[in-house]
C-alpha cells in the first residue's frame, strides 16, 4: 500500500505592502526667508520647531535663505534644510564674517557690504517670509517685510511660527494698534501666523492669491483665495 507524501509546505505570503509616502504637491514657493533667533530660546520647543520648519521646507522641496552662520535657532533650521538635501543660501554682512561671532556657515555664503544689504539681498531671494521666535534682529526684519508688503514694495506673502505662544503678545498689541486705528484691519491680516511649522506653510501655500479681478487699472485688494487664513493680498495693480 502506498504512504501519502506530506504536501508541500504554502508558500510564504508576500511581504506587506509598504505604507506609500503621502508626497506633498508642489509647492508655489522656490525659496523662503526664516528670520530667527541667533539664540537657542530657553524652550526646548523653539529649538523643536526651528528643526520641524527646516525638515517641512525640504519635505515641499524649498531652499532656504536666511542670516548666515551657526548660532541659535539660526544654526538649526539651516542644518535641517541642508541635511535634507536642500540649497541653504546664508546672507551675511562682511563684518559679521567671523567664526566666533556667527559661527560657521552651510551652504552658500553670500558676503553683502552691510545690514541693509542683507535685508534687501534675503527679501529678493525669496518667494515668502516666515519669523520664528528671535530677539531684536528678528523682530527688525519680520516688521520691515510687513511694513514693505503694507507699501505695496512686494507681494509675498509674511509667515509667523508662534511657537508655545511666544508672539501671542505681539499679535495683542498690533490688535491694539488696530484697534487705535493706527493700522488697518487689512493691513493686520499681511501677517499669518499658526503655531506649527506644517500648519503654517498649508496656509502660505494659499494666501494671497486673487480670487476675482474685479477692477481694472487701479490699485484693488485681492481677498484670498484660501477664505482661512485671514489673509489678504493688500495691493496690486491690474
Ligand atoms: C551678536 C550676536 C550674534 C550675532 N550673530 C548673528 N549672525 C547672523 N545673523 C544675525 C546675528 N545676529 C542677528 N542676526 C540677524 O538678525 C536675526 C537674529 O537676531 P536676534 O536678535 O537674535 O533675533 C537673524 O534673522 C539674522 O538675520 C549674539 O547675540
Amino acid at each position: 500500500m502506498e504512504t501519502q507524501q506530506p504536501l508541500p509546505p504554502p508558500p510564504p505570503p508576500p511581504p506587506p505592502s509598504l505604507p506609500r509616502l503621502a508626497k506633498k504637491p508642489p509647492s508655489r514657493f522656490r525659496r523662503v526667508c526664516v528670520f530667527c533667533g541667533s539664540s537657542p530660546g530657553k524652550k526646548p520647543s523653539y529649538q523643536l520647531a526651528a528643526i520641524q520648519l527646516g525638515k517641512e521646507l525640504v519635505e515641499r522641496s524649498i531652499d532656504l535663505v536666511y542670516g548666515g552662520g551657526s548660532v541659535g535657532l539660526m544654526g538649526l533650521v539651516s542644518q535641517a534644510v541642508y541635511d535634507g538635501g536642500r540649497h541653504v543660501l546664508g546672507v551675511i554682512p562682511k563684518t559679521l564674517m567671523f567664526r566666533e561671532i556667527t559661527g560657521e556657515t552651510i551652504g552658500e555664503v553670500r558676503p553683502v557690504s552691510g545690514m541693509h544689504q542683507r535685508k534687501a539681498e534675503m527679501a529678493r531671494q525669496a518667494d515668502a517670509f516666515i519669523a520664528l521666535p528671535g530677539g531684536y534682529g528678528t523682530l527688525e526684519e519680520l516688521l520691515e517685510v510687513i511694513t514693505w508688503a503694507q507699501l505695496g514694495i512686494h507681494e509675498k506673502p509674511v509667515g509667523l511660527l508662534n511657537v508655545d505662544g511666544y508672539y501671542n503678545s505681539l499679535l495683542c498689541f498690533i490688535d491694539k494698534a488696530v484697534d487705535e486705528g493706527f493700522i488697518t484691519p487689512t493691513a493686520r491680516h499681511i501677517i499669518v501666523s499658526a503655531t506649527s511649522a506644517h500648519e503654517l506653510m498649508s496656509k502660505l501655500e494659499v494666501c494671497g492669491r486673487p480670487l476675482l479681478l474685479e477692477s481694472y487699472n487701479k490699485v484693488v485688494t485681492f481677498p484670498c483665495e484660501s477664505g482661512t487664513c485671514g489673509c489678504t493680498l493688500l495691493r496690486g495693480k491690474l
